[in-house]
This record gives structure tokens, sequence and C-alpha cells, in this order.
């Protein structure tokens, strides 16, 4: 199956594989360069993991904002599932990280990414949308700016979601089975702008327990002791981002704004109107998007453990996601 021919696309050459897809560069039918993401035979027998992949194609459709990755064409379900989305060649942050001597990027390169995902968050947030898996390995880069992806967690508040997230990222309301919220997204950005301002992430641990311990109950040390070059009133945003009340924590509008005027860039109100995006090719609803009752509510909350013990077996942080 992940072999398999998609009609109209020439696959090129394996850009990456996945926990549940293999990425191949390929040329659409209008010779543009793509990444084609397949979804590997064990996800579209787990239906936990298929609605995964259906949830990213359907809103990869639905989004668009130039610091979100966008989707050209898609098929949610079955065994023609495939997502075709906009192609970034210098790859992810992370490897972006991976491949630099330092493991870090300059202040100036940090800055404009920051206010990239802080814009591409602003954004999902006003949709009332919260993305679940802010962290380097979902962010793309291009020229040195960059775009949100990984939307297969991404959920609408109004509609629930299960709860989830990167242990190394994670809020501690996630930690205590509260649920995710729009505040847990700028804790997980939060999280990422210290480790690309200081070179180290500030919450450590090899287990999920130790990591959720470190989020618990552990504070960063100041940005401006670990990255004074950033200017004030960015970094103790920045800090804020880290509060462990959710209530505590800036918006990602308001990191947004900061973060530009650091960069010495007017903040411009962020236009929201939609724009047509092109048709999901599926009439199936997707199952995470099912009616649930309002989030805000810690008594319908998801723990985290809960919703994978539903696949049969307890769920690993490490195993699926770093
Ligand atoms: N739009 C893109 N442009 C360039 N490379 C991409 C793109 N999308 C994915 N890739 C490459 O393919 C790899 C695998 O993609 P991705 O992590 O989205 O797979 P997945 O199976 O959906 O993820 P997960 O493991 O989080 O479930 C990425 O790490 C990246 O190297």
């Amino acid at each position: 199956m992940t072999q398999r021919t998609l009609p109209g696309y020439k696959l090129l050459y394996l850009l990456g594989r996945g926990q549940t897809a293999l990425v191949h560069l390929a040329q659409d039918e209008r010779g543009r360069q793509v990444a084609l993401k397949v979804p590997l035979e064990e996800t579209l027998k787990n239906q936990e993991a298929a609605e995964r992949f259906g949830n990213e194609v359907r809103l990869s459709l639905q989004f668009r904002h130039p610091n979100v990755v966008p989707g050209y064409a898609g098929t949610a379900f079955g065994p023609k599932a495939f997502l075709a989305l906009r192609y970034y060649p210098d790859g992810t942050l992370s490897d972006v990280l991976q491949r630099r001597k330092t493991g870090m990027l300059d202040l100036e390169e940090t800055l404009p990414v920051l206010a990239d995902v802080a814009s591409g968050l602003t954004y999902l947030h006003a949709l009332g949308a919260v993305h679940q898996d802010v962290k380097p390995q979902n962010v793309y880069v291009e020229g040195g700016r960059a775009s949100l992806g990984d939307l297969s967690s991404a959920y609408f508040t109004a509609q629930g979601g299960l709860s989830s997230g990167s242990p190394f990222y994670m809020a501690p309301e996630i930690y205590h089975g509260h649920g995710s919220s729009l505040a847990s997204d700028v804790y997980s950005l939060g999280v990422m702008a210290y480790e690309l301002l200081s070179g180290r992430r500030p919450f450590q641990g090899t287990t999920y327990e130790e990591l959720m311990s470190a989020h618990l109950n552990t504070f960063a040390p100041p940005l401006s002791h670990l990255s004074p070059e950033v200017p004030r009133p960015a970094a103790r945003l920045l800090e804020r981002a880290l509060a462990k009340r959710p209530q505590d924590r800036p918006t990602a509008n308001e990191l947004r704004r900061e973060l530009l005027a650091a960069l010495g860039e007017v903040p411009e109100e962020e236009d929201l109107s939609p724009e047509p995006a092109a048709p999901v090719a599926a009439s199936t609803p997707v199952g995470r998007h099912a009616p649930a009752a309002p989030r805000d509510s810690a008594a319908t909350a998801t723990p985290i453990d809960t919703a994978a013990e539903r696949g049969g077996s307890r769920w690993n942080p490490f195993k699926r996601r770093k």
C-alpha cells in the first residue's frame, strides 16, 4: 500500500517516514513539487490512527494561512487515503537544528521563526482550534520563515477532541488530565522558544514520570539570564508562556505582536476571513471531531492514557512522539 502509485502524482523520492505515514517528494499534474503523505498499512488498520490521518487531511485542506502548512489535495479515509502538502525543501525546524554544528539558530533567525509560529497559532486560535503538538519537529521552514504543520491532533474547541501532546512540550494541565486548550498551545510554544533561544529544553527527564514531575514542579530559569540578548518585553512574555496555570499565560496573539515588535515589524491585525479551500474527498465524519461536551469542563476531559487504552495498549509517549 505504501508503495502504491497515486494517479496524478509522479513519486520522486522518499522525504521521510513518521509514525503514521511515508512522505514522498512528488510532482503533481500541474508540475508542482509536493510532499505526498501516504498512510502506512498499520495506520489504516487502526481506527484511532486512521482518524488522526483523516483529521490531518481535513484540516490541512481547510486552514489557509501563510504560517500554517497548506494541503493541496487529499483523501481522508480508506485505501486511497493520501495528503498532498506544500513541500518545504529545508524540512522541519528540528532537521535544520540537527544540521547545525551548534544545534542552535542565531537570535536573528530565531525571532522570525517564533513570530511565524505565533502567527500560525493566532490564526488557529481565532478559528477556535487547538493544535496540540507545537514542537520543532512540526514546524516547517523555508527561506528563514516558518509554518506550523502536522494538524493530526488539532481539534475545534466547540467540538472537542482527545487530549494529547508530546511530553517535552506538554502543558502541566494535560499531565493533570484536565485537557488541552489554546493556553496549552502557548505553553508548548514557550517550551520551544526556550529551546531555540537557550539551546536547552527547559524541562528535562528521561521517562514520562520524570518529565511530568519537571513540568509540574520545576521552574525554568529566567530567559533574560539564559539569553540576555532577547529584547526584554519579548523575553518576559515568553517566560509567562510557561506559567503553570493556563490563565496566567499570554495569548498567542500577544506573543505574536511582541515578537514582531522585537523584530522591528509593525504587527498587523490578522486577516481571518476564510479563503476557499480545496474539497476533501470524504463524506465520513472524522471520529475525533464527533460532537462532544465542552472542553472547559475537567470532568469531561479525556486523560491521555485513556485515549490510548481504547486502542488496546498503554499509551507510550516515548514510542509515539519525540
Ligand atoms: N511538507 C513537507 N515538506 C518537506 N518534508 C516533509 C513535509 N511533510 C513531511 N515531511 C518529511 O517527512 C517526515 C515525516 O512526516 P510526519 O512527521 O508528518 O509524518 P507522520 O507519520 O504524520 O508524523 P508522526 O510521526 O508525528 O505521526 C518529516 O519529519 C519530514 O522530514
